[in-house]
């Protein structure tokens, strides 16, 4: 379906749903096809699990290799062929506050490409609801905390991952842009700070608690006597299990229909010394940890304002600890040796 047969006929735009309902129609038709774009990854994966155990039986799938979501004419083909009706958009360049400034121009021009095509794509091809996946990054660096959503656009970034977030931002844009001009359910969760099975564990480019966990493990069993852990310790930020986000999506595709983006954390922060001191703990590092100040802190605190997720009636389960417990246990038994 093309654009202006949907510029030109507001019956299809009815038929498609009205945005401003309650949509919570999501969890009824288990064979409703549904595309999790970037099963593979954190976030994907997690959500394909939760699907899964719900009962969902008509998951559309696709690797990188399969598809690749930047090339517009392959993501407008594959929605041609397959019509979802529903679609997650998990699928993204992602990477830790070391990646985010060495590659700006990557995070900016894949995610910009990746979800434009993938949120055009679903719009044309009569997707019903689509949710699209950001970050808490997306807020100004100095934001009041906890931060609310209306923080958004309100003072300057982090420099170091302000090209990735001016890609998310742009994307909670489109999503109301869509919704705005076409009348179509797309809505946006920003989560926090995320790890757990199916991270990434490379040593540069991951995020911090893998990346500990990883230098933590391989010290321990090169039974080295010092970690290097970046930056000064002193950066508060707020971790939420990879599995609770997963509830959290499923949760707002029933429940959630809205032109505000919503906050999805877990409402609790650690300074990035009491991490590192928890995942040495979890990991059994008997050795001393070593701060190499020369790398950047980022944002000295993160926490997002939840409250609004929390009043629709969703609540995080997993604590940091069991959490991280549950990580290590995965990345030893599915990573290391591999
Ligand atoms: N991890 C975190 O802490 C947070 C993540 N998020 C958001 O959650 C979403 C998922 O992140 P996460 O699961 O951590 O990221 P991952 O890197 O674990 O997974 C991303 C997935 O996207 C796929 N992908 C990347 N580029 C392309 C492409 N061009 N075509 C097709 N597939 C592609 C990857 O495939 P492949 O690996 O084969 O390239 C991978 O499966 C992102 O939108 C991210 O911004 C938000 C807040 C925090
Ligand atoms: C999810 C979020 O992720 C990124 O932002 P970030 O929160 O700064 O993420 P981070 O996990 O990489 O670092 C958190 C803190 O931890 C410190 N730190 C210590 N030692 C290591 C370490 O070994 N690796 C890393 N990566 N960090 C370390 C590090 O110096 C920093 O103070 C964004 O780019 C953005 O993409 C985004 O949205």
């Amino acid at each position: 379906m093309k654009l202006h047969t949907l510029r030109a006929n507001p019956q299809i735009l009815l038929q498609m749903g009205d945005p401003t309902r309650d949509s919570s129609d999501f969890l009824t038709d288990k064979s409703a096809k549904i595309f999790v774009a970037g099963h593979r990854g954190l976030v994907g994966s997690a959500i394909v699990r939760k699907l899964q155990s719900l009962g969902f039986t008509n998951l559309v799938l696709r690797s990188h290799s399969e598809l690749d979501l930047t090339r517009q004419f392959d993501v407008d083909s594959f929605f041609a062929a397959e019509n979802p009706r529903f679609v997650i958009l998990a699928a993204a360049k992602v990477g830790g506050i070391h990646a985010n400034n060495t590659y700006p121009a990557d995070f900016i021009a894949i995610n910009l490409q990746i979800q434009t095509n993938v949120i055009d794509s679903s719009l044309r091809h009569g997707v019903k609801k689509f949710l699209f996946l950001g970050s808490s990054c997306i807020y100004p660096k100095l934001a009041p905390q906890p931060i609310p959503e209306n923080a958004l656009l309100t003072g300057p970034l982090e420099p170091t991952n302000e090209w990735y977030a001016i890609a998310k931002i742009a994307g909670i844009k489109m999503c109301q842009a869509y919704r705005i001009q076409y009348s179509w359910d797309a809505i946006s969760g920003m989560p926090t700070n995320l790890y757990g099975r199916n991270d990434n564990f490379h040593p540069e480019n991951s995020h911090v608690l893998p990346a500990l966990m990883r230098r933590f493990h391989e010290a321990k069993v090169n039974n080295a006597k010092q970690v290097v852990v970046w930056g000064t310790g002193s950066p508060l930020r707020e971790f939420l299990h990879v599995d609770d986000l997963a509830d959290a999506m499923v949760f707002l595709m029933d429940k959630y229909s809205g032109l505000e983006h919503l906050n999805v954390g877990s409402g609790k922060e650690v300074t990035i010394k009491d991490l590192a001191e928890l995942v040495k703990e979890v990991v059994g590092f008997e050795g001393d940890l070593v701060w190499d100040t020369s790398k950047p802190d980022g944002t000295p605190r993160k926490l997002m304002d939840n409250s609004k997720l929390l009043g629709l009636g969703w609540t995080p389960k997993i604590s940091l600890k069991d959490g991280l417990v549950d990580t290590y246990k995965w990345y030893v038994e599915n990573v290391v040796g591999q």
